[in-house]
């Protein structure tokens, strides 16, 4: 989570996984950061969001000015326009000082608006008008300052049902979209885990932590669990199991009980026995439960191609915003190969 006082130059950790959406991701960055366009990044907590952001800055020409994340959820109360757009002295009672406020601290780098969708109607319309006219009007004055920003704004809400439903302004809804990016969950991205493992327990080891590493097996039960906190998750679930891990390796054992800890189970250190999970949300958590020792179902059941081919389609689709020819390149195939398969597959219409 970001905060106002949060303001420093970016020396943090790098956007790091082999799979296909995060090789997209990386590539969505380097085609964007050199420009200075809005850009609305969207994706589930912990999914990296403010990492894309702090990446498209460094890869910009931007870089060697500030990166100002500003989380707009912890913004409450009158001071909001001061923080964001700051005051002339004499302001408000106490005002004593000026202040230069989040937008023209940021001139000439980048503003990070986390969590957009949580900025209240009054203070949209002021953004608004600092997009349009790329300029700030401290509070307390009427003299509009120049500012040169780079606006990047994320959000884990639908934004799009927010303006339907009149929570967010449909002007500035469409002048933030002007391009979106998109972080995927990292359950869809399961081979990135081999790969985002020895990142985190090499940060670990600069910690002054054992060097330590995971077992095939430890490695095979996290790339099944379905990782509903996402990365930050998959971090502090890792974090937990090395200070639980006194050796070398780090063992599936003691990942279960820290996972189990963390979904409301009661087992504790020691062999995953699958009759203490009966009960436990921990087993709906996992995609494949025979990596855990969970019961198993009396039948398996399989997918055919044309529902796999199906669902690839629809996840394709979503994430292109319903653009087909978006989807098309995606997918590597034409346009009107897309459209056939979806009428064969009974997508259209
Ligand atoms: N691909 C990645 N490579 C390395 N670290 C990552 C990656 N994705 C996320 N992280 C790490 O996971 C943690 C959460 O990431 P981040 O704060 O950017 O997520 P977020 O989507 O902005 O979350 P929130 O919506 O809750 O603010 C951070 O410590 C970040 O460094």
């Amino acid at each position: 989570m970001t905060s106002l006082t949060h303001l420093r130059h970016f020396a943090g950790p790098e956007i790091v996984g082999e799979s296909f959406a995060t090789r997209n991701l990386l590539t969505a960055i380097s085609h964007i950061a050199p420009y200075s366009s809005t850009v609305l990044i969207t994706g589930a907590s912990g999914t990296g969001k403010e990492l894309v952001a702090r990446q498209i800055h460094e890869a910009s020409p931007r870089a060697k000015n500030l990166f100002i994340p500003v989380d707009c959820a912890s913004m409450t109360g009158e001071l909001m326009s001061s923080q964001l757009f700051g005051h002339v002295k004499g302001a408000f009672t106490s005002a004593d000082q000026g202040s230069l406020g989040c937008f023209r601290a940021a001139d000439k780098g980048t503003i990070f608006l986390d969590e957009i969708g949580e900025l209240p109607l009054p203070l949209q319309a002021k953004l608004l008008r600092v997009i349009q006219e790329r300029s700030v009007v401290p509070v307390g004055s009427h003299q509009a300052i120049p500012v040169n920003v780079r606006i990047l704004a994320a959000t884990n809400r639908d934004l799009k049902r927010e303006m339907l439903a009149g929570q967010f302004r449909e002007d500035l809804y469409y002048r933030l979209c002007v391009v979106t990016i998109r972080t995927t969950p990292l359950c869809e991205r399961t081979e990135d885990i081999a790969t985002l493992v020895p990142k985190f327990l090499d940060e670990l080891a600069a910690e002054g932590h054992p060097r330590q590493k995971l077992t095939p097996a430890a490695l095979q039960l996290l790339q099944s669990y379905n990782w509903p906190g996402n990365v930050r998750e998959l971090k502090n679930v890792l974090e937990q199991a090395a200070v639980e891990t006194d050796g070398e390796w780090i063992t599936e054992e003691v990942f279960m009980t820290v996972l189990s800890n963390s979904a409301g189970g009661r087992v504790e250190l020691g062999a995953p026995d699958a009759s203490n999970f009966k009960s436990s949300s921990l087993v709906d958590r996992f995609r494949y439960p025979e990596v855990t020792g969970f019961p198993q179902p009396a039948q398996q059941t399989w997918t055919s191609l044309a529902d796999l081919e199906r669902q690839h389609i629809v996840l394709t689709l979503e994430h292109t915003y319903h653009n087909k020819s978006a989807a098309a390149r995606l997918l590597s195939i034409s346009r009107q190969a897309l459209l056939r398969k979806m009428v064969r597959l009974g997508l259209s219409g």
